[in-house]
């Protein structure tokens, strides 16, 4: 029988609404009492690692959970599940990938509806996450989220509507597999990436939405101790040209300044040669990073950073994000 490990931190998933309809955390998990019906085809052991709303989440947390699954993997565990709050669910999702060099299956979800509303979602996300993680095709995927019945990548899901249970998404690339009521298809294969062992995490990485008519303000504003900084530009990676010497002042700090699209589809590519276009940006030293939205690529720039990599080989390290 498979030896499955779940990992609670808190979210909707763990919360009881009062009768006003306000959600907090329950004082007991409720999940710790549920039987999500596969108790008979797994052995499953639960933790209540954190009981936190995931708006409280920070990279720190982030950096238990690695090593607490490493801890596991190392006892003998043959998958892991995590449940987690939806809002920063695809961030630790993504920094679990990032960092954990596990070939066990390892699967993030959660819920929108607390444990106590009608058609709540969270013991069915739960049955399903477990299902995943103790199936032979969720071996060696890196981090998959599962919700809704769809698999997506840690690295490319995001949570795209503030209530729908539907509310993950892989923007152009689409999920990888899908949970049925007796098996677990996968239909994409994801291609490897790097992954980085590291014991901290620096501090000071912001981001930055561009907007018309932005200017260098919100640039010159960043601390004396900025660590990075991830631009959400516009289209396929254009900042409007007011923004240009406040930009230029962060890469002449040598403040590495990464550069997605705030688009929902497609990457960020330097293609347009006018002032604040994409070629000029890259040649004035921006990184481009291709198909991570802003909250992604600033999780991969945190452990970029902490795993000490140098000026070029975090450029490359932040390009490449899709090969
Ligand atoms: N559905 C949820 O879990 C949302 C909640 N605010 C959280 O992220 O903790």
């Amino acid at each position: 029988m498979k030896q499955i490990l779940a990992l609670h931190t808190g979210g909707t998933i763990s919360m009881t609404a009062d009768d006003s309809g306000a959600m907090s955390p329950s004082a007991t998990n409720p999940l710790l009492d549920a039987n999500p019906a596969l108790g008979a085809r797994v052995s499953l052991t639960t933790e209540d690692i954190f009981n936190v709303p995931s708006p409280h989440m920070t990279p720190k947390l982030m950096l238990q959970l690695t090593k607490r699954i490493e801890r596991a993997e190392a006892e003998g565990i043959d998958g892991v599940v995590i449940t987690h709050g939806t809002d920063t669910l695809e961030e630790t999702a993504y920094f679990l990938d990032l960092t954990l060099g596990s070939t066990i299956p390892i699967v993030v979800t959660g819920a929108m509806r607390s444990s106590n509303e009608i058609g709540s979602d969270g013991l069915y996300n739960f049955q399903t996450a477990i299902q995943t993680a103790a199936s032979e095709g969720a071996k060696g995927k890196g981090v998959l989220v599962v919700m809704n019945d769809e698999i997506h990548t840690a690295r490319y899901v995001t949570k795209t509507h503030t209530t729908n249970v539907a509310t993950f998404r892989t923007p152009t690339f689409g999920p990888v597999g899908l949970v049925t009521h007796d098996s677990v298809r996968f239909f994409q294969e994801l291609i490897n990436q790097e992954t980085s062992n590291i014991d901290h995490v620096v501090d000071n990485v912001f981001m930055l939405k561009a907007f018309a008519g932005m200017d260098s303000t919100m640039f010159d504003m960043l601390p004396d101790n900025t660590n990075g900084l991830v631009i959400e530009a516009l289209g396929a990676g254009n900042l409007p040209p007011a923004t240009l010497d406040g930009v230029q002042r962060l890469i002449n700090r040598d403040i590495p300044v990464v550069l997605v699209s705030r688009c929902f589809n497609g990457v960020a590519e330097p293609v347009y040669d006018y002032e604040g276009g994409g070629v000029q940006l890259k040649k004035m030293g921006v990184i481009f990073c291709q198909g991570l939205n802003g909250q992604k690529a600033r999780i991969k720039l945190i452990v970029g950073l902490s795993n000490g990599k140098s000026k070029e080989e975090l450029a490359h390290y932040m390009d490449n994000a899709i090969s």
